[in-house]
């Protein structure tokens, strides 16, 4: 088939790969001209793994180009919209303007028949509006299927789904949608068709449930740090419980990221509008409680320190919201850093991936490339993103190196034991 996908950034460059890898004839769009120069050129404007793979073969074939211009998506039969949903300045809602760009951009170019289709998260009632905006402007329909990748996995969970969800008002959509999923619908992916609204609650609630169930956990660690109880071991004790599970219990500095955050915060406005604040009234005290566990790293951090924080040298290990990505949105590693810093340390942050994003968005902050430069000499290490390498850290290596040997495992990834053993005073997150 022939498909577009409008907007390129984390979600919608490995969307538009993923289609080309999977035979499809797919052009990329988006309003960053050095983005799509880079896209062309088959490197990716960022951290994924296994996207410059398909990136390269998919260009090299032919079968991925790539424009600025929303024009050069007039021969497509499917169009997805990837572009972003940020939360708004100065509130929680979400900021639509460049959907609403988006779709306004490509009404001018749709044939008839065509179909446009809503990827990115947007508030419930968003579908319905735009979907009569198409129809006015064209003889195009709309469908809305939300997207559930992770970063870090994109690549996988896009070629290889948990779900397909499709939100759409007539049949002809949802087949135009399994033509395009063919592979994955043939490989046994479950397919949910319903309306709109349905499909735009799927995605929004799937991420409420997820941020509710870490800040669960997290408000465990709490009580867990007031009794001298062990939340590792209750969440894998609870965790056993099939009704429970053990995913997304680990407890730590909380959760970050270009879309929990944002999401539980655009959810909670958009039920305010409905009349149904009170609904999802809990989402407050999940964003509470995980803004609270940033804290408790600083104030761990005060605490080992002594008063001693203005002469002190701190290595923060990770600046990224999570491993395996370079995105640095809302991440609770760089807020903790940057938290640091402005307390009067000396903060020399590191990441595998994150150094630029993290520099070009808090170019105060000193950075080291390797991980031994930022121990060095250090009076603290707090370890922020469970990056393989920091949990392979050998703790004998780390205390040759640093000045005292006190760790903040923001994580709980570390052996507590090993790095006692090591020297170091341990601190973890609801751990004794
Ligand atoms: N990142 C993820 O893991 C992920 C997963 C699922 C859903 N989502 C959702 O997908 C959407 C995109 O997220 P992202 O992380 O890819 O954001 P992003 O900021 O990385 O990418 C958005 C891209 O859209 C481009 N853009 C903006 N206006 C445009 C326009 N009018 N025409 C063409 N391009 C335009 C921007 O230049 C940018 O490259 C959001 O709604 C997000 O919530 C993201
Ligand atoms: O037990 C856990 C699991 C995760 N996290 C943190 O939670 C955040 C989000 O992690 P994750 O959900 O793996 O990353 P994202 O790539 O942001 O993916 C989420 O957000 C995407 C965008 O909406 C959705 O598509 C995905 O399904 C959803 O998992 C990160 O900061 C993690 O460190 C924890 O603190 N504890």
């Amino acid at each position: 088939m022939r498909i577009s996908v409008i907007g390129c950034g984390y979600l919608g460059a490995v969307h538009a790969s993923a289609m080309a890898e999977l035979g499809h004839d797919v052009i990329g769009i988006d309003v960053d001209e050095s983005k799509i120069a880079r896209l062309a050129a088959g490197a990716p404007p960022f951290y994924e793994p296994g996207l410059p793979e398909i990136l390269t073969s998919a260009t090299a074939s032919g079968r991925l180009r790539f424009s600025t211009d929303s024009a050069d998506a007039a021969d497509a039969d499917v169009h997805f919209i990837a572009v972003g949903t940020p939360q708004a300045q100065g509130g929680y809602a979400a900021d639509l303007t460049y959907v609403d760009a988006a779709v306004d951009g490509l009404i001018p170019h749709l044939k008839p028949g065509s179909l446009v289709v809503g990827k990115s998260t947007v508030p419930v009632g968003t579908a319905a509006r735009l979907a009569e905006r198409v129809a006015a402007g064209s003889e195009a329909t709309l469908a809305w299927n939300p997207e559930f990748l992770r970063e870090g996995f994109a690549v996988e969970d896009t070629i290889r789904p948990d779900r397909l969800v499709y939100g759409v008002a007539d049949q002809r959509a949802a087949d135009v949608l399994d033509e395009v999923y063919a592979q994955a619908l043939e490989a046994g992916t479950p397919r949910i068709t319903t309306d709109f609204a349905t499909a735009e609650l799927v995605k929004v609630s799937a991420n409420a449930f997820l941020a509710t169930k870490i800040s669960f956990i997290n408000a465990m660690a709490e009580i867990a740090e007031s009794t001298g109880a062990d939340v590792t071991a209750l969440a894998d004790a609870i965790g056993h419980d099939a009704r429970i599970g053990r995913r997304f219990l680990n407890a730590g500095v909380g959760f970050g990221g270009g879309c929990l955050p944002k999401d539980i915060r655009a959810f909670s406005a958009r039920a305010e509008e409905l009349g149904r604040g009170e609904s999802v009234a809990f989402l407050k005290e999940v964003d509470a409680i995980n803004l609270r566990r940033r804290q408790r790293v600083v104030d761990l951090a005060v605490e080992a320190l002594d008063g001693q924080i203005h002469t002190s040298k701190i290595a923060v290990l990770g600046v990224t919201f999570k491993p395996d990505s370079d995105d640095v949105r809302d991440s609770p590693a760089l807020d903790v850093a940057v938290q640091l810093k402005g307390l009067g340390a000396r903060v020399v942050a590191t990441d595998p991936q994150g150094i630029e994003n993290a520099r070009a968005r808090h170019p105060q902050l000193e950075y080291a490339e390797q991980a031994d430069d930022a121990l060095r000499d250090a009076d603290l290490v707090v370890l922020v993103t469970e990056w393989r390498e920091y949990r392979d850290l050998d703790p004998a290596a780390a205390a040759a190196l640093v000045t005292t040997p006190t760790v903040i495992d923001g994580r709980n990834v570390l052996s507590p034991e090993a790095w006692r053993a090591a020297g170091f005073t341990y601190h973890g997150m609801g751990r004794p």
